[in-house]
């Protein structure tokens, strides 16, 4: 089937660019995937985070007739999105378990229109295997009204791959039911077999002439990536991020830097950042460490109230004193677009490689220059291979999952390779990108070799620890 062709594709873009979204110029890429999506092809987006695939959706679906679904496993992410989009102008909504009824109304009668002024529906993927929700799409879609279906964060559709979602393998219903519907697709971490499982689950390998795949490189050369050795019998976490923290802000003491910083009308201790811990109870008590230390720091864990969730977000993203520093758990992950992040340190060892992609790509959005850091222990790996062991719900992806670890504790423990280019190969990209001093083997290599000997357990000591149930405790904290 030849692909759709769109009325609108002759459109200029660049002036929808500037008009409605308010920026000059599109990044690199960007032009030629909104313009295969205005051609009516499937497209598949993999670019790094930050990239700004968003807008790869967002663009065509103001130029586009009818309404683009956009599918995203997050609500915040979700809440994000509509909301610079409402700002802009734009008649976007979301449709989850947290929309107010009046506003389910609203959108259900809208949809059942036939015609909905909706440009953007954000949706979970729970929500699309809804009969009433699949039936009102049904009759927009019998209107000519259905421009696009949008799947962001497409990587949780694979069982190969990290956060899978069981419902995001119902999707193929798309296809299934609209056939001349296209599809986009969009993630920052998929390999290749996580992305034929994509194109497969989504039927969209079946027409490989209308698809238009878009692979852009994982590398993000403004984030100086370094991992730092540590062991249980002599854990210094705490007073080396001190020890950091206090010599940033020294430096933006320091004159000409603090002049230009009040001209700037900004705060010394405004070095805005996030620190990734796996547990709730180390989220608050290392919090509370840091303040107590003079370092401005908020928790935010899944069990907080809301208000005091949407409150510790907003006072950071606005630069509040006081919120210079998110204390985190990986609830707090994908989606994140705050631009001046200048660091995200991993507290422990995340449970997989794309989840410290994800991470660390909060980093230096704006394209400046950010610090992100690593504490690495093998009793820390060996916590987290216990949990994923121990983790029966995750069973469908079990293996996986396991190689992750395995690949992000062979990415920390390697002192003979660069970061960046370390990544890069994780996720299958062949072009070696240069690394300008931007992570600790470019850096100093022999001072990468000392700190690895000196900083960790050995694997004898941790094995035996392990066998006498040392860590059997720990478990439950991740
Ligand atoms: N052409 C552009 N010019 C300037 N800013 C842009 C442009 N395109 C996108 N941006 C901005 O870049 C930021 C990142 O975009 P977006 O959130 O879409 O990234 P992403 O690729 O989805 O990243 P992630 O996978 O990390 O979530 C946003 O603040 C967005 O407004």
């Amino acid at each position: 089937m030849p692909p759709l062709q769109r009325v609108n594709s002759c459109t200029d873009i660049g002036f929808t660019l500037r008009r409605q979204f308010h920026k000059d110029d599109f990044r690199p890429h960007q032009r030629e995937i909104i313009e295969a999506a205005l051609g009516g092809h499937d497209v598949y987006v993999q670019a790094a985070t930050s990239f700004g695939k968003s807008l790869c959706f967002q663009l065509p679906a103001v130029i586009d007739q009818g309404i683009t679904i956009v599918v995203s496993p997050l609500l915040s992410l979700m809440i994000n999105q509509v909301e610079a989009l409402k700002a802009a102008g734009i008649d976007a909504s979301s449709l989850n378990s947290n929309t107010s009824p009046d506003e389910r109304d609203r959108i259900q009668r809208d949809l059942e229109t036939g015609h909905p002024r909706t440009r953007l529906l954000y949706v979970t993927p729970e929500l699309c295997s809804g009969s009433r929700f699949r039936q009102r799409l049904q009759l927009v879609h019998r209107q000519k009204e259905l421009a696009r279906i949008a799947i962001d964060e497409a990587h949780c559709i694979s069982e190969w791959g990290h956060d899978f979602r069981k419902d995001f393998k119902r999707l193929s219903w798309f296809r299934e039911t609209f056939p001349d519907v296209p599809i986009m697709c969009l993630t920052a971490t998929a390999n290749a077999q996580v992305r034929q499982d994509i194109l497969k689950v989504l039927r969209l390998d079946a027409t490989p002439e209308r698809i238009k795949t878009f692979l852009m490189s994982p590398e993000r050369g403004n984030l100086h990536l370094e991992i730092r050795y540590t062991k249980d019998e002599d854990d210094n976490r705490l007073s080396d991020f001190l020890k950091w923290i206090h010599a940033v802000y020294e430096r933006r003491r320091a004159e000409p830097r603090q002049s230009e910083l009040a001209k700037q009308r900004e705060r010394t201790e405004n070095v805005s950042g996030i620190i990734y811990t796996t547990s709730r109870d180390e989220c608050e008590s290392l919090s509370a460490s840091l303040r107590d230390a003079g370092v401005g720091a908020r928790p935010f864990h899944a069990k907080l109230p809301k208000d005091v969730k949407e409150d510790t977000l907003t006072n950071w993203i606005n630069n509040e004193p006081g919120y210079d520093i998110i204390v985190a758990t990986t609830a707090f992950g994908m989606g994140i677009d705050k631009d001046n992040v200048r660091f995200v340190v991993h507290w422990r060892l995340p449970k997989s490689f794309e989840g410290y992609y994800q991470e660390v790509g909060r980093a230096g959005r704006d394209g400046n220059a950010s610090y992100c850091f690593l504490y690495y222990s093998r009793e820390d790996l060996e916590r987290v291979s216990r949990m994923i062991k121990s983790d029966t719900k995750a069973d469908s992806n079990y293996e996986s999952r396991l190689r992750s670890l395995q690949a992000l504790a062979y990415y920390c423990e390697n002192i003979n390779a660069c970061r960046h280019a370390s990544i890069c190969k994780y996720f299958g990209e062949e072009t070696i990108p240069a690394c300008d001093f931007a992570c600790d083997f470019h850096k100093n290599s022999d001072d990468l070799e000392e700190r690895f000997v000196r900083g960790l357990a050995s694997e004898e000591w941790v094995s035996t620890q392990a066998m006498q149930g040392t860590y059997d405790n720990y478990a439950g904290d991740y």
